[in-house]
């Protein structure tokens, strides 16, 4: 993401947040001044924010200066104080950096400075997620596409819900690109003190596993905690999946979580269950015998709606005839998952089902742009970037396509090349006809992407038949996915999803598929 989306998540602060003694906030984080001045610093000042990034401070705030992976954070120690920094949270190689470069700051120590900032944000925002209904999401995948669930059905259920997470930061009517799937301590915390001081009355959450080991998400109050599932991801940040699941586990201790809802799916749902430190819910979204407290039956995917519906089935006899608007049964996983959820957090049932059937257009994740309403065609925009996703996008909506099934996609420059003929294999299986485009070819040469796409696709279909290629623009292939589509068929263009921008030649282009298509779709069959 670029600066641009750093800077407006640094809007979202409260209008008014009373000042706390620097004095109380030592004493909440076991802060120790660094000199005798620095201790009696303590008696006079008062804070009114926090942040970890100097350029985010405002007069007023302390600055948190972490030991980075790439550079101490006190390296910009002088720059926050120059914002209005009343003084420095760090540890002892900070202090010495500081002493050099702002003499004369106030410094609090910390031995680890990065897990004390949970506790710093939570206390300097007076623990707004402790007045809130607040839920987290995490897992390998569906944390978004769950925690857009959940900000449906609690929207419904108190009014409106504050949503943090992939793609966007919002509350009330104000949101802005998200930065990373969950942002850091003070960022959030200062999200959750807007949302109560708007009399918004939930907060919906995604907790990415590096968030949960990097102490972002220390302090938040969640009241209930989900998890999807485990797949292999990210063992660059956590070296084995066993490492990988203890990170994810920490959401299921009191210290995080009141309770928590476990998808008993795969052996290390069933492992986290069974370890959890917390009250837990077993649920158990897909056909098997793992022992669990809720579980689903009769999943479909219908093809006039569609929609998925499914019974899901309580420990107390409960039987919730429930539908999601998304195809594909993974997302019968999201939904239950959303569903048990909100009901532990005392949403009503019927509520909630309700709710949940009018999810509808979560940014990017099988967004329909047009339905299917006998003279159009049915229009898709969806995130899938890796061949896995790719398969299970396609397989998703063949089954409410009774006519072709068109894909319009590419691949990413500058990341792992071999998935690029590998997409191109699985979209010839799968898919009808075949429009291949531009993703983000970033310093690469696009030509030589679309190559490598075409080449995994002539391993399928030799006479390339029903392929196109677009060199032109990206826009130029949605609108030709489009213009291809009939009454019975279904064009989805894959690869970027809510994506805002399209990175080329060194540069972010404003670009999103949604808009594109909806515009394609208009001038194909005029406005609805
Ligand atoms: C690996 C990782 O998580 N790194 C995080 C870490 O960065 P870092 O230690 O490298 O920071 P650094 O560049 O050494 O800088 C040290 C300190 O100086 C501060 N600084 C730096 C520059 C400046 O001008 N002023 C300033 O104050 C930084 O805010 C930082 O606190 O601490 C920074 C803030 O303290 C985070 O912004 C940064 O997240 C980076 C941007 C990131 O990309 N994280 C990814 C891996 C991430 O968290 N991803 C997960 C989910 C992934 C997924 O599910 O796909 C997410 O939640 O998004
Ligand atoms: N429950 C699920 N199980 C397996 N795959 C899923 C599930 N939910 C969604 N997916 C797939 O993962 C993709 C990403 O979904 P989603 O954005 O909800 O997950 P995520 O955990 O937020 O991932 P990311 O952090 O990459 O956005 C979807 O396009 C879909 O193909």
């Amino acid at each position: 993401m670029n600066n641009q989306a750093y800077e407006s998540a640094a809007s979202l602060r409260p209008k008014h947040n009373p000042p706390v003694p620097l004095g109380a906030l030592a004493q909440a984080a076991s802060l120790v001044p660094a000199t005798p001045q620095d201790a009696a610093a303590l008696e006079s000042l008062q804070a009114t924010g926090l942040s970890v990034d100097s350029g985010d401070i405002l007069p007023g705030e302390i600055f948190a200066a972490l030991p980075g992976f790439n550079a101490h954070g006190a390296r910009y120690a002088a720059q926050a104080v120059q914002a209005g920094a009343i003084a420095v949270v760090t540890d002892s190689q900070g202090a010495g950096i500081v002493a050099e470069t702002c003499p004369g700051t106030p410094v609090l120590l910390a031995s680890d400075p990065r897990a004390v900032v949970g506790p710093l944000a939570a206390e300097v925002y007076h623990h707004p997620s402790r007045h809130l209904v607040t839920t987290a999401v995490t897992g390998t995948n569906g944390k978004t596409t769950t925690s857009y669930f959940l900000d449906a059905i609690l929207s419904a259920h108190l009014g409106a819900c504050m949503m943090a997470g992939t793609i966007e930061l919002r509350v009330g009517r104000r949101s802005v690109e998200s930065p990373r799937t969950t942002v850091e301590a003070p960022v959030l915390q200062r999200m959750l003190a807007l949302a109560l001081e708007e009399g918004v009355g939930a907060a919906s959450l995604e907790a990415s596993s590096h968030a949960i080991v990097l102490h972002r998400l220390d302090a938040t109050s969640i009241d209930i905690a989900g998890f999807t599932n485990l797949q292999r991801d990210h063992l660059d940040f956590h070296s084995t999946m066993e490492e990988y699941l203890q990170a994810k586990a920490q959401l299921f201790t009191p210290e995080h979580s009141s309770r928590g809802v476990v998808c008993v799916d795969d052996r290390w749902g069933a492992q986290l269950a069974a370890e959890a430190a917390i009250p837990v819910d077993r649920l158990r979204a897909y056909p098997g015998q793992t022992p669990a407290d809720w579980w689903v039956t009769d999943a479909t995917v219908s093809l006039e709606e569609a929609a998925t519906t499914f019974t899901l089935h309580g420990p107390d006899g409960e039987e919730i005839a429930a539908s999601c608007p998304l195809p594909g049964l993974v997302n019968v996983q999201n939904a239950a998952l959303a569903l048990v959820m909100a009901i532990r957090a005392g949403v009503p049932t019927d509520t909630a089902v309700t709710a949940l059937a009018g999810a509808h257009n979560i940014p990017g994740r099988m967004q329909r742009i047009s339905q299917r309403d006998g003279r159009r065609g049915l229009c898709i925009v969806d995130f899938a970037h890796t061949p896995d996703a790719m398969e299970l996008a396609l397989a998703a909506v063949r089954p409410i396509t009774p006519g072709r099934l068109i894909v319009v996609f590419g691949s990413d420059g500058d990341r792992d090349q071999g998935k690029r003929p590998m997409l191109g294999e699985v979209c010839a299986r799968l898919a009808d006809v075949l429009v291949v485009t531009d993703e983000n070819p970033r310093s690469e040469d696009p030509g030589l992407i679309r190559a490598a796409i075409l080449e995994g696709v002539r391993s399928v279909r030799p006479g390339m038949e029903n392929v196109e290629e677009i060199t032109t623009w990206r826009g130029d292939a949605v609108e030709r996915g489009v213009e291809l589509c009939g009454p019975d068929d279904t064009v989805i263009v894959t690869g970027k999803g809510h994506e805002p921008f399209l990175e080329a030649a060194g540069e972010f282009i404003r670009y999103n598929d949604a808009p594109v298509m909806a515009q394609a779709v208009e001038k194909k069959w005029g406005r609805p």
